[in-house]
């Protein structure tokens, strides 16, 4: 028998288990009391999994649960994000079978044991995005390296429709931003390789102060909006209506003190603060170091004024 931890995250919304649960029972788990206890007597055996989201976690956990089971299993609709093909990368290094992931259909024959391996995950993909929108919201100029292009091309995409000039060359990425960006039509979130959720926040900030009014709609989880009140609060002019957010570009913010209230929430903010006149402070920071190794020393680096307290 295991217990595994209850998940966490971000508050993002009610991030449910019910898909890694559905397709750990498909390879012959049984659900026990309470949402996150399973038993497995005999081993798990392969089997079927259709998803009826693409979540990301759970085809990363059906994956893994499938490896070391007893025949083939298929996950059917099955995420497509850079990190799934990389799990595949690091699980094929370990002697796993597993063929597939970038696309809906994923195989996994099972194998009888794995051995160790040295592996090099690949770069964050929303770390850079991250340091893109820094150079959008600020007029900047910034060299990115060690990027994999095709994994921020939905980024680049909307970033160019705000007026930025992004050029790449191999696995470097050189972004410019306008004095002031341009708003967009419609920025829509969506599984990759569609734009990704959690960008959704930082380019938020950087429409906030461009010029014209956007429209940014949340569709991958259903409470994401959590920086708009502290945008606002530093001057942004943004309306939300559920999964949509009217975003009135203002030609000013203006730094006060404000909290993060979810990892990406804190990176907006961060970028808003770039921008804004006066001082900002970000309450919350261990949110953001979740997900930033380095984010105020680098951006310190690009000529950012700004300190950990
Ligand atoms: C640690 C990690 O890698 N986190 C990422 C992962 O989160 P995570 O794997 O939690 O995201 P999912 O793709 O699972 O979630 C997407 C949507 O599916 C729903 N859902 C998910 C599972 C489930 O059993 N039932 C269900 O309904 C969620 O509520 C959400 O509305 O992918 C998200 C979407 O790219 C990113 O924002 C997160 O940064
Ligand atoms: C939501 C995120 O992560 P987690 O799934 O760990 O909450 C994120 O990285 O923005």
């Amino acid at each position: 028998m295991h217990f595994v931890a209850q998940p966490g995250g971000c508050e993002i919304g009610l991030r449910p288990i019910d898909l890694h649960i559905k397709g750990l029972m498909a390879l012959g788990a049984k659900l026990d009391e309470g949402m996150a206890e399973l038993t497995c007597e005999h081993g798990l055996i392969g089997g079927e999994v259709h998803l009826d989201y693409p979540s990301v976690g759970a085809t990363e956990n059906i994956m893994m649960a499938a490896v070391l089971a007893k025949g083939t299993t298929t996950i059917h609709n099955a995420a497509r994000e850079p990190e799934i093909v990389d799990l595949m990368n690091f699980i094929n290094a370990m002697g796993g079978r597993v063929r597939g992931a970038g696309s809906s259909n994923i195989v996994v024959e099972g194998v009888s044991r794995l051995q160790g391996v040295e592996y090099q995950v690949i770069p964050d993909r929303i770390v850079a995005g991250t340091y893109m929108a820094a150079a959008a919201i600020t007029g900047g100029d910034v060299l990115l390296e060690n990027v994999v292009y095709e994994h921020v091309f939905a980024i680049a995409a909307k970033l160019r429709d705000t007026g930025c000039r992004v050029e790449r060359a191999g696995r470097t990425l050189r972004v410019s931003g306008l004095a002031r960006p341009r708003a967009v039509n419609r920025l829509e979130t969506l599984p990759y390789p569609g734009f990704p959720t959690d960008m959704q926040a930082q380019l938020m900030s950087v429409l906030c102060v461009a010029d014209g009014t956007s429209i940014v709609v949340e569709n991958v989880f259903e409470n994401r909006f959590k920086h708009a009140a502290e945008l606002n609060r530093m001057g942004a002019d943004i309306t939300i209506k559920d999964r949509l957010a009217l975003v009135r570009g203002v030609s000013r913010l203006s730094g006060t003190t404000v909290c993060a209230r979810d990892l990406r929430a804190g990176a907006a903010l961060v970028l808003a603060g770039l921008r804004a006149e006066g001082e900002t402070t970000v309450e919350g920071v261990h949110y953001i170091d979740r997900g930033y190794e380095r984010l105020v020393e680098d951006l310190r680096t690009l000529g950012a004024d700004i300190r950990r307290i």
